[in-house]
């Protein structure tokens, strides 16, 4: 989708200021190829104050897509509002369409209970539960009844392990308690819950920002092997990071997406004056 020449400045309309609103165009195709969730015109409210501005997005199967922007611009709103997470904020609304494989995830009938398991979430600071490792990953699969026996949860637990990176350093000492872990240990712990439960998209909002640079590195590389199972969608605040980790890049700016396109394209050839003033670091 191309905007109009006269948005590629950043400037607001005249009819845009004397609504009071400021939903700009965006730059750049918001589409995915293959689809996991797409969402339209997504607006979000806190009280009366707008956080989210008519945003369309899409997050497409086996990608991971960065959402970066200068702080308060939105990008955490946004990210929990895929898994309905905001449902939990007082005074907090979401409007517009917001699809998870064809099905609306605000739909009244919708339990968002099994939702936030389908697209789960790992967050800031590593969050384990204070219990066992095994059980830090055990718990997920058996409140959603996914294994039969002991044996399969045995194995459910062992299989998230491993894919999480974690399961040679852990399987030792699974009885001893995940708070006990180094902070890259815990946050590669708390992917292995999310993992545990099946879910179809990943959302990470600055998964490593508590971490060192060698934890970082190993979350990094982990988030690229995960993309072949899952869709991810990550907050960060690091431009570095999202090129390495990320396919495709959104750029947002006060509740706008402003432009979204190619994680090469957006770092070396952005189209917009916004998204050219936050990478070459004239704000934010
Ligand atoms: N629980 C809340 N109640 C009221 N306003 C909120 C709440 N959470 C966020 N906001 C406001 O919504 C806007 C977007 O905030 P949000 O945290 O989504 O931005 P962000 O881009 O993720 O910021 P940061 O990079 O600093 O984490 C900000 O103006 C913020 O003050």
């Amino acid at each position: 989708m191309v905007e109009a020449i006269d948005k590629a400045t950043g400037a607001m309309s005249s009819a845009e200021l004397a609504g009071g609103q400021h939903s700009r165009a965006t730059v750049g195709d918001f589409t995915a190829a293959d689809p996991r969730m797409v969402c339209r015109d997504v607006d979000v409210w806190y009280g009366s104050k707008q956080a989210i501005h008519g945003v369309s997005l899409d997050i497409g199967k086996n990608e991971v897509v960065s959402m970066i922007g200068p702080s308060g611009c939105g990008k955490s709103t946004f990210l929990r509002s895929l898994n309905r997470m905001n449902d939990t904020i007082v005074g907090c609304r979401v409007t517009g369409s917001i699809q998870l494989d064809g099905q609306e995830i605000y739909d009244k009938g919708l339990d968002p209970v099994p939702l936030r398991a389908r697209v789960g979430m790992v967050f800031q600071k590593p969050n384990p539960f204070p219990k066992s490792i095994y059980e830090n990953v055990a718990y997920g699969p058996r409140i959603h009844g996914l294994t039969n026996n002991k044996a399969e949860l045995d194995e459910l637990v062992e299989a998230s392990l491993q894919k999480a990176g974690l399961w040679n350093e852990v399987k030792d000492r699974l009885d001893q308690p995940g708070t006990g872990l180094s902070g890259g240990q815990q946050q590669r712990l708390c992917i292995a819950r999310t993992i545990a439960v099946s879910p179809e998209v990943i959302l990470m909002d600055e998964p490593c920002s508590a971490l060192d640079p060698i934890a970082t590195a190993i979350v990094e590389e982990l988030i690229d092997e995960l993309r072949q199972n899952f869709s991810i969608a990550i907050v960060t605040h690091s431009m570095q990071q999202a090129a390495r980790v990320s396919q495709r890049t959104a750029y947002f700016h006060l509740g706008d997406l402003i432009e979204v396109g190619e994680t090469n394209h957006i770092f070396t050839n952005p189209q917009h004056k916004l998204t050219e003033d936050y990478i070459t670091g004239r704000f934010g």
